[in-house]
């Protein structure tokens, strides 16, 4: 062989030999490790790691996540998110170079997990091909799609007086025990009949609290359509602060599928409070009320991920409904004004209502839907406005009659029609009324046929006609569902219906006869007293 071509033969060889072993060599990756400074009450400072990111996942011993929050030259001030007791200064910690996610997909529905993704429903592990981070940015402008579409509650004040759309954002507010939690899981459990998904965010919440929360849609069937994700009022103040942004992770991925979706968020106090813990600690500057100042950013971050969007981006919405507790019925404290502000509308919560038994106890007065008009069925619009009048002029007339001021005919006919408005309003927990139902409820109402149905009668009266609804033809009850306006032959005939179902709660005109022997008898018995003294 000619010395030339022996020379290429062996670079051949050689490169392939160099090859081959570079294949086999394990590649080092770099781990990036620093050194705890500080433990204290759910935070650590640690130093060493000059190259980690904002929100970056660093890892402790024991398998002990955090996330880095303050990143300054020096020293980065990490949330804890587990169980640290065993955390020492001097520990390694480890940079993983990736930022917080959450399972997320079909798999989920069912399950009660952790913002982490930790099953503690003891149904084993969950088992999801799928991971999304935990803080996603929300969608843009252009891919946004108006909100046409009604979110059913089931609780009749809200279709009728206070309607939501799919894709808005409705703050529940109230003082505690005011029944908030209750309007939450009643709007899930209606959305059986609807095809929307749920996910129900428990904030810091009592460990007792979520049980009967649990336990309630486990037992009304609602847990095949809903992920619940829990954190303790002991959990750590970094697993509450990441609680609302994994589960709006999980029900973003529904709706990016093209999925209608839910979610409750009970309640954004407990998790505002627990911002403000993690920023006191972190020794970030505390401002009004000594929250940090960027306390609206991190709601209104999260709210904005609540939307409608596009038919080409699959048409999928995800309304949120937030919930904040106020004290001693102050809506006009930090947390609350800011929550008003960045939704589309408040249901507010009156402890005095509650208070009387009317429950749900929604003062109409106070709370308002800015969108959920435009998506309301057209047969609610029919009847609402004037409802709604008719609600606010007995409220204010109301106060009048507590002097015991004598009333005028009108005066006394509007009140007692708007007692006959709040008697039916109130709607007991766990049973939504279908939409017909209302309707035909509201119609009534509206053409005050309850009016001469004694109110100690109203809820038998209601009843009654409820179970006439199935009377109604057909094609009249499809046009409710269909958005479509009823005509005034419809209308006829579902007030006939109703008058007839009405018919037996009328008081009978009392006969003349009734009375006159009582007279009699207090005559003669007076009489007879007069005799025997
Ligand atoms: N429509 C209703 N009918 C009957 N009882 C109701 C109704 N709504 C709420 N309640 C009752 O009122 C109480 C308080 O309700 P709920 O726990 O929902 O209030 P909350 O405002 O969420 O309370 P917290 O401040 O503890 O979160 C509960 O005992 C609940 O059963």
């Amino acid at each position: 062989m000619e010395p030339e071509r022996l020379k290429d033969v062996f670079n051949n060889a050689f490169n392939e030999i160099n090859q081959v072993r570079k294949s086999s060599t394990p590649t080092l990756t770099p781990r990036e490790v620093g050194t705890i400074l500080t433990v204290s009450t759910d935070i650590a400072n640690v130093s060493g790691l000059p190259g980690v990111g904002y929100e970056e996942i660093v890892k402790f011993p024991g398998d002990v996540f955090g996330i880095a929050f303050n990143v300054d030259e020096k020293e980065v001030g990490v949330i804890l998110l587990g169980e640290y007791s065993h955390l020492h200064a001097g520990d390694e910690v480890e940079r993983t170079g990736r930022v917080m996610d959450v399972s997320v997909g079909e798999s989920l529905l069912g399950r009660v997990i952790d913002p982490l993704g930790r099953p503690l429903d003891g149904k084993g592990p969950v088992i999801s091909g799928k991971r999304l981070p935990i803080e996603r940015s929300s969608a843009p402008i252009m891919d946004r799609a108006p909100v046409t579409v009604p979110l059913q509650t089931g609780i009749k004040v809200i279709d009728a007086l206070i309607p939501i759309g799919r894709g808005q954002r409705e703050l529940i507010l109230g003082d505690r025990q005011t029944g908030k939690t209750a309007i939450a899981i009643d709007t899930i459990l209606n959305q059986r009949d609807y095809n929307v998904l749920c996910v129900y965010c428990a904030i810091g919440q009592r460990a007792s609290a979520v049980a009967r929360a649990v336990a309630t849609l486990r037992e009304k069937g609602a847990m095949d359509y809903t992920v619940v994700v829990v954190t303790e009022g002991n959990d750590p103040s970094g697993l509450t602060y990441i609680a609302p942004y994994a589960a709006t992770s999980i029900a973003e991925y529904f709706m990016e599928a093209g999925r209608d979706v839910l979610i409750v968020y009970d309640d954004l106090t407990n998790h505002a409070r627990a911002y403000r813990e993690l920023s006191l600690l972190l020794r970030r500057p505390p401002g009004r009320e000594a929250y940090p100042g960027d306390i609206f950013y991190i709601h209104s971050r999260l709210l904005e991920r609540a939307t409608h969007l596009l038919g080409e981006l699959g048409g999928g919405s995800l309304t949120a409904l937030p919930i904040i507790e106020t004290e001693a019925q102050n809506i006009s404290a930090y947390i609350p004004t800011n929550l008003i502000s960045i939704t589309d509308g408040q249901i507010y919560l009156s402890p005095s209502l509650f208070e009387l038994g009317v429950l749900p106890a929604v003062d109409v007065g106070k709370s308002v839907s800015r969108v959920g008009g435009k998506a309301q069925l057209a047969v609610y619009r029919e009847v609402a406005g004037a409802l709604k009048l008719a609600y606010s002029q007995f409220e204010e007339l109301e106060a009048f009659t507590r002097f015991g001021a004598r009333l005028d005919e009108n005066t006394r006919k509007i009140i007692e029609h708007g007692r006959r408005i709040r008697a039916l309003l109130k709607q007991p927990e766990f049973s939504p009324v279908p939409v017909p139902e209302q309707i035909v409820i509201l119609l009534a109402l509206d053409a005050k046929l309850f009016d001469s149905v004694p109110l100690d009668r109203i809820i038998d009266a209601e009843h009654s006609l409820r179970a006439a609804v199935a009377d109604i033809p057909a094609e009249v009850r499809e046009r409710f569902n269909a958005d479509a306006e009823l005509s005034d032959r419809d209308r006829e005939i579902i007030l006939e219906i109703a008058r007839k179902a009405l018919e037996r709660f009328r008081p009978e005109s009392k006969p003349v006869t009734i009375t006159k022997p009582e007279v009699k008898t207090e005559a003669k018995s007076m009489q007879e007293t007069k005799e025997n003294v």
